[in-house]
């Protein structure tokens, strides 16, 4: 059953929408914990380390993840009141601010804010989302004025997307979350299955099957194409092996976190859509 089963029923529509963009900014800020909490993520913050971020621990990230939430609901309400591409903007600049006061001028979730952002609006939009509808509403209703947008030149995945002629967030998201989908859902799943009661592995199984598939703009600004492609390759070696499914694969897991720190390497478009794709799985109806 999906979180908004509960929802259906609502005598008036007023308190039924406030009511549902409360729960929508819940299940996104339990999706960025849940992506927080999960360990081991390569080059990544947990509570277990900071992996290859000097500016950052989990407490950076819980404090981040508090000051956005509200903003979750405003996106929400935004979606259902059928808003378009400058309203959500405005409000996501506003989280980005509400992050950096929180943070001390720490960037933690901006490349979240901006995908689970245009999530909530969608769920908000959607009354019963069947699988696949948030990431389609997205793409339909937004696509064209994410891609056409203004440009941020100064932010550090702009510049890499610019050099390395990587679509990045803004693609991904225009695409309707193909690798979210594709990717990351499926790899869920499958880890669910293959370890069942052990969610925390499963969310392992998907942060590496998304590693190894992403053209993620934070490996190629911190390592290059080289970065990139030693990130990719590792992670894929991990799911090629067996990846959860191994009685080692905590060890393996281990292993590959501290080889991505040792090369400064943090794929943090991968942390980003483990946690989209958190938040798609507890909103969507199963297929
Ligand atoms: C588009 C954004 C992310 C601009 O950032 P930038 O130009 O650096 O984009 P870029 O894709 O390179 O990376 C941004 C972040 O996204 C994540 N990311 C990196 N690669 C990928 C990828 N392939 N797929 C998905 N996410 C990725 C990372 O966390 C990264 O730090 C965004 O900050 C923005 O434009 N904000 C304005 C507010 C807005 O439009 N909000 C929409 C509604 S909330
Ligand atoms: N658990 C996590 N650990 C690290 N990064 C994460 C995590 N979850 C999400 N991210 C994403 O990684 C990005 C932060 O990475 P990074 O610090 O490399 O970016 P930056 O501040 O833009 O660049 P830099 O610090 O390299 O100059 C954020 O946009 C955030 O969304």
């Amino acid at each position: 059953m999906s979180l908004f089963s509960a929802l259906r029923v609502s005598p008036d529509e007023d308190i039924g929408r406030s009511f549902r963009s409360d729960t929508i900014a819940r299940a996104a800020e339990r999706a960025l914990r849940l992506e927080l909490e999960t360990y081991p993520k390569p080059g990544l913050v947990s509570p277990i380390d900071s992996g290859s971020h000097a500016d950052m621990d989990a407490r950076t990230f819980r404090a981040s993840n508090a000051a956005i939430t509200p903003f979750f609901r405003d996106l929400a309400t935004a979606g259902a009141e059928g808003a378009g591409m400058p309203v959500l903007r405005r409000i996501g600049l506003d989280a980005e601010a509400a992050m950096r006061a929180a943070t001390g001028g720490v960037n933690t979730h901006r490349g979240a804010i901006f995908g689970l952002g245009l999530l909530c609006a969608a769920a908000g939009a959607l009354t019963r989302p069947a699988a696949g509808a948030l990431g389609a509403l997205v793409r339909d209703r937004y696509g064209t004025a994410i891609l056409d947008g203004p440009v941020l030149l100064h932010a550090p995945g702009a510049r890499a997307r610019r050099r390395h002629r990587a679509g990045g967030a803004p693609v991904e998201a225009a695409a309707g979350f193909p690798s979210l989908y594709c990717v990351g859902l499926p790899a869920l799943r499958r880890g669910r299955r293959i370890r069942p009661g052990d969610d925390a592995a499963a969310r392992v199984e998907a942060c590496f099957a998304l590693i190894a598939h992403l053209e993620d703009t934070n490996l190629l600004h911190r390592g290059g194409a080289e970065g990139l492609a030693f990130a990719r390759a590792e992670a894929a070696g991990f799911i090629a092996a067996g990846g959860v499914a191994r009685s080692d694969w905590r060890a393996r897991a281990e292993t590959l976190h501290r080889s991505f720190v040792a090369r400064h390497l943090s794929p943090g478009g991968a942390a980003d859509l483990l946690a989209m794709t958190l938040f798609v799985d507890a909103i969507e109806d199963r297929p």
